[in-house]
């Protein structure tokens, strides 16, 4: 008889068919082809705007029926950790832990160093994890501060585990949010508790005073090698600040620095680059066959992560199920009902739980464990014969990886660069060999060269193996890649959730980072990466593709959204229309799909206990976007084809210190991104105001009437008020609440031109 332990799943897998919600969504697609065929039935008794809006909507319609496809079955996950350790507790894989930092400045230490502890104490055993920190800024500060914490985490980890407390960032656990939430009252946890506080907060002035006077490092001996560094001219610096040097499965993880060689003019290609040397120098030291990666502002929240993560990856028959697992992002503290639209809750529900119903999840860039071998460009087991088929989608002639672990040392150090010492590593890690125990600091030394600059030259980094170059997103692009050589991808979604970020506060940081989206996106859509190849050429699911093509054509998405918000404005300073009268019969097709549209969104947020405001402010907030952020990141990338100038990744500012006051209200800076929106808002009472003055009543003649400006123009133009109240508000507001003036000028004088053109036009 099979034994009751080994027979029972360690997850299942549910889908989520919602009849209403599918309903729904095919009533929408029926009315937006109703339009169609009304605008093409109509097409030659109207004028140019007419034609406009037919195009437009015929772009609405694809998105939708992108939208619909990718939506149409979600799925859920459930695992059980329990019977994990029934299991394999003896022989859990090891995970190797990625954190990336860039800047000091923006990702203030403090953050970082709370991402780190509370992945050191994750319920895991210690001696099969190791955490490795990559820190682009190349600061000794980041490095003091990380040895600190060590030293903190020393206690604060027992602490944790004797008293299994869920939240292991002691930030969040110390902050009044969370220290209530411990259910253990005895006076000995008190004190404990009392003391840990008191040690973390000690910890924090430390690092806060070494941030305000940076003399106080100086007199520091294990910083000598910062000496002579610049943040982007220096050697690599590797350096184990904490070795589980006995292996204790109830000690400290390894804790491992990096900072990788940097020299001017040479290309470091951003996160991107990083995971890369932290692939490389963690294959070296541990060999992990499981990579977990998230940012430094992402503390995990849910100590049982690693465990459920391997239930997936264990739990499936078929290896290929697993290719990575992706945690969703989520954040903490975010101001309430979402006022910049960047908390992705709805993202989530809907579109990501969808993805996860076709093939998967794309990768998210942070909160997601990799399989090392998937990284390294290794097939699932069951089509690695196929593989050959792939190598078109890729730049080198060479037929393309199928490393299962047969290829010649000198392939393999022609795709993995000249290090016979990686180059074993590799083999191992593709053949899924258990590794030697190895001493670290010796390995640190020989790993040096895996992190400099000129490693990757004539190698398959970057380009078959390792995370994508070449996007501003290789998030996207890595998991994309991950998914053409027919992986699957599983997203899972537990309570409390895995991991909390830190969403952008203001409104610039948050427009910023949604351009270097969609800028990153797009470069994919035009590369030979593009999932329509990947589709064609490789094993990229069909639906899965469109599920792709959904997320990287938002910044294509511009153009339509920007020409349907002007068509209101030109047709009223016109005095034509674009919209049919309230009272023909095809004014009701646009009623109801006005009212459906907007019910069933609002239904979304409701369902899932967000507010109607939440829905009200993301609304608005993807208006705002795409005449923004998405306009912008499609010019940079026009211009980056066109070879006028290259694509930079902007790090995102991150902020602990929340300013109450004003929470969540549009700040603004002197960006030009601001224009077109506030263009778009002045540009609305102007054509109102044209047109009471300059319609005489005796024009009217009958022709007009039937073709002049109606109702539904004058409510897009409300409309389109409320969308950029946030921009009316800055017209007035001062200082960061408050539109600059020359962005205003700029405004103005592009409202003037389009009336102007607008009359000469007509
Ligand atoms: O040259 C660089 C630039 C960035 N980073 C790190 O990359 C991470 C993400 O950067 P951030 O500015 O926080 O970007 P976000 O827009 O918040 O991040 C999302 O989008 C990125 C892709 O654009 C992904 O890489 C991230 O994982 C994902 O969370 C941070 O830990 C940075 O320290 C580096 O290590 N080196
Ligand atoms: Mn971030």
């Amino acid at each position: 008889m099979a034994d009751p332990v080994f027979s029972t799943p360690l997850y299942s897998k549910f889908s989520d068919k919602n009849i209403i919600n599918r309903v729904l969504d095919v009533t929408i697609l029926f009315l937006l082809l109703l339009v169609l065929v009304y605008r093409l039935f109509s097409l030659n008794k109207h004028g140019f705007a007419w034609f406009l809006a037919f195009l437009c909507e015929s772009w609405f319609t694809f998105m939708w029926v992108l939208t619909i496809s990718t939506k149409w079955n979600p799925v859920d996950y459930e695992t059980y950790p329990e019977r994990l350790s029934q299991r394999v507790e003896e022989e859990l894989p090891p995970v190797d832990v990625f954190v990336t930092t860039a800047d000091p400045t923006l990702e203030p230490p403090l953050i970082t160093v709370n991402t780190v502890i509370s992945l050191l104490a994750v319920d895991y055993p210690a001696d099969k994890l190791a955490c490795y920190v990559s820190d682009d800024g190349c600061s000794p500060l980041t490095f003091y501060s990380l040895v600190e914490a060590s030293k903190f985490a020393k206690n604060w980890v027992p602490f944790c585990r004797k008293y299994n407390v869920q939240v292991r960032a002691p930030s969040m656990y110390f902050s009044n949010e969370f220290s209530s939430s411990s259910s253990d009252g005895s006076l000995e946890f008190k004190q404990e508790c009392k003391k840990m506080k008191d040690e973390y907060e000690e910890l924090s002035r430390k690092i806060d005073d070494a941030t305000k006077d940076s003399s106080l490092l100086n007199l520091r001996s294990d910083l000598a090698v910062f000496s002579n560094t610049e943040r982007r001219n220096h050697p690599s610096i590797i350096k184990v600040v904490w070795e589980n040097k006995e292996s204790l499965p109830d000690g400290l993880p390894h804790l491992i620095y990096i900072s990788r060689e940097k020299r001017p003019n040479h290309p470091h290609n951003y996160k991107a680059g990083a995971m890369n040397v932290l692939t490389r120098v963690s294959g070296l030291l541990t060999n992990a066959p499981y990579m977990l990666n998230v940012d430094c502002d992402m503390p995990v929240n849910n100590p049982q992560i690693v465990r459920q993560a391997m239930c997936l990856f264990l739990g499936s028959s078929h290896e290929s199920d697993s290719g990575f697992v992706q945690f969703p992002q989520t954040f903490y503290g975010g101001s309430k009902d979402d006022p910049l639209g960047n908390q992705f809750l709805i993202w989530n529900q809907y579109m990501i739980r969808g993805f996860a119903g076709i093939q998967g999840p794309f990768y998210g860039g942070t909160g997601c464990f990799h399989r090392r071998k998937a990284i390294y460009g290794s097939c699932p087991n069951d089509i690695a014969n196929q593989a050959r088929n792939l190598h078109s989608v890729h730049v080198n002639e060479r037929p393309f990886l199928s490393l299962s672990g047969d290829l010649s040392e000198k392939d393999l150090l022609k795709i993995f660069g000249n290090s016979m010492e990686f180059m074993k590593s590799a083999d191992t890690a593709l053949k899924e060999k258990n590794n030697d125990a190895q001493n670290l600091s010796v390995m640190a030394e020989e790993a040096m060269p895996l992190a400099g600059c000129d490693y990757e030259n004539v190698t398959s980094w970057g380009t078959e193996i390792g995370w994508q170059y070449g996007s501003a997103t290789e998030d996207v692009v890595t998991g994309l890649m991950i998914h053409a050589r027919g992986w699957r991808t599983i997203l899972y979604m537990p309570d409390p959730p895995a991991f909390l970020g830190c969403a952008p506060p203001y409104g610039p940081t948050t427009i910023i980072q949604m351009k270097r989206w969609t800028t990153g996106w797009l470069e994919i859509l035009f590369s030979e990466k593009s999932p329509i190849f990947a589709t064609l050429k490789a094993k990229l699911q069909l639906r899965e593709c469109l599920a792709y093509l959904y997320l990287i054509t938002w910044g294509a998405r511009s153009i339509p959204e920007l020409c349907y918000s002007l068509l209101p404005a030109y047709c009223i300073i016109t005095n034509s229309s674009f919209l049919p009268r309230v009272t023909e019969p095809a004014g009701c097709i646009y009623l109801a799909l006005f009212t459906v549209y907007n019910l069933y969104t609002l239904r979304e947020y409701l369902l899932i206990g967000l507010s109607s405001r939440g829905w009200w402010n993301n609304h608005r907030m993807m208006r705002i976007n795409a005449v923004s952020a998405w306009l912008f990141g499609l010019i940079s990338v026009v211009l980056k084809i066109l070879g006028i100038s290259e694509t930079v990744f902007e790090v995102t500012q991150k902020d602990s210190s929340n300013d109450e006051e004003d929470a969540g209200r549009f700040t603004f800076n002197a960006s030009p991104i601001f224009v077109p929106p506030t263009t778009l808002l002045l540009l609305q009472p102007s054509a109102l105001a044209i047109n009471l003055v300059a319609r005489q009543p005796s024009s009217s003649s009958l022709k007009e009437a039937e073709h002049g400006t109606g109702f539904g123009e004058l409510l897009c133009c409300v409309w389109l008020v409320m969308c950029f109240w946030p921009f009316a508000r800055g017209l007035l507001a001062k200082e960061k609440y408050g539109i600059p003036l020359p962005t205003i000028f700029k405004s103005a004088f592009l409202t003037l031109a389009f009336v102007h053109l607008c009359k000469r036009a007509s």
